[in-house]
């Protein structure tokens, strides 16, 4: 099965309320979907979003990034060589993680379809059942109530609070919303950045001494500031995650050398694809570091590709934030991955098990 074109469309799903983080706020999921052809006919399909305030990465640029650099590498190559045309897709260029990582989803997706197997299984297999979270927007600390009792109500037993704006609202509204879901769902705050390393320890001592039992806290301080994660980690008992201040294996293995953080959030935008996520598992399986996978606000396609690699390193991700395909009003993707609230189950559908995408545009626009 021999690569033969690489083509682009545009994937627009409204969500059922903004979202909103430290970072951005968004009202609808926006994704470039990467489709790569073979002379079988058979099609693989990877997409990415424009999260440019994390990855940098725009929609014109994940488009001119295959165009220009990764596509042309692939023309010709035989699908059943997947780590040759790993290599060759993260050796295209420096960064563009997104665009690797559409491209890359795509030839797993690929690679699966070749053997007649569900991407969990080819990559170590397991049980094809996963449970997620959901976010919670930053917001007023009533909306914010609200949204954690309905969500509490939709069956999700694992909150992800978004936080990160202002450090006493941020413990106003944690206490509101463990006040009210207390004993019905489990708390993981995220401050995308959004206080400093002396903000991050006064926010999370206050919550501790208050009884506010955490799962973890996420990401506290800004991307760069290794020295600032782990002067939070050394001072506070709720377990501190890495997510923007890791994208690959090597940011991981200097985190580890730090003693930066106690999990490492893979997202499959940062490492730009599958292979360095695996990498990733592997790495901090080896040094018992526990991880989470976790998604940017994106359509159900990318989020599938997580999935089937949560199923398969379930042994070292024992956290799911997946709940991208959740927070849309419909899903327009018809795959092998069933997104039903907090639980998702996969089929054996080959690959991805891509039956249909509604709706998808085309992207001619967005790149020369
Ligand atoms: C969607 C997911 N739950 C999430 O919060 N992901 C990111 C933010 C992604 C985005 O801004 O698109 C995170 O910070 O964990
Ligand atoms: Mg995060």
């Amino acid at each position: 099965m021999k690569i033969t074109d690489i083509r682009f469309g545009m994937l627009r799903v409204p969500l059922k309320t903004p979202f909103k983080t430290a970072l951005r706020s968004v009202e609808q999921v926006e994704d470039v979907v990467v489709m790569v052809h073979t002379d079988s006919g058979r099609v693989g399909y990877g997409s990415a979003p424009a999260t440019a305030v994390i990855t940098g990465d725009t929609h014109g640029s994940i488009v001119e990034a295959v165009r220009q650099y990764i596509a042309p590498r692939l023309m010709g190559q035989e699908i059943a060589n997947l780590n040759h045309l790993t290599h060759l897709v993260q050796g295209a260029m420096e960064k563009n993680t997104s665009a690797k990582a559409a491209v890359e989803i795509a030839l797993y997706d690929l690679w699966g379809q070749l053997y007649g197997a569900p991407l969990y299984k080819l990559l170590g297999g397991g049980d094809p059942a996963i449970t997620t979270d959901i976010t919670i927007s930053v917001d007023y600390i009533d909306k914010m109530v609200a949204d954690s009792l309905a969500a509490v109500e939709r069956g999700f037993e694992s909150l992800k609070i978004k936080v990160g704006k202002d450090i006493g609202l941020d413990i106003e509204r944690t206490k509101a919303i463990h006040a009210a879901v207390e004993g019905r769902a489990l708390l993981r705050l995220d401050a995308n950045q959004g206080w400093t390393a002396k903000q991050a320890v006064y926010a999370l001592q206050t919550l501790e001494d208050a009884g506010v039992k955490l799962e973890l806290v996420e990401q506290p301080v800004k991307a760069h500031d290794l020295a600032g994660l782990r002067y939070v980690t050394e001072r506070v008992h709720t377990p501190v995650m890495a997510d923007e201040s890791v994208f690959g294996p090597r940011e991981v293995v200097e985190l580890i050398r730090m003693r930066a953080a106690d999990i490492v959030n893979i997202k499959l935008m940062k490492t730009g694809g599958i292979s360095n996520a695996v990498k990733i598992a592997d790495i901090c399986s080896l040094y018992g570091i526990d991880c989470m996978i976790g998604c940017m606000l994106e359509s159900s396609i990318g989020v599938a590709a997580a999935v089937h690699l949560a199923v398969a390193k379930s042994d070292v991700i024992s956290k799911v934030d997946l709940d991208g395909p959740s927070l849309c009003r419909f899903d327009p993707v018809a795959s092998g991955v069933n997104f039903n609230e907090s639980e998702i189950s996969v089929t054996d559908a080959p690959g991805l098990g891509i039956r249909s995408i509604e709706g998808l545009a085309p992207a001619n626009d967005l790149a020369a």
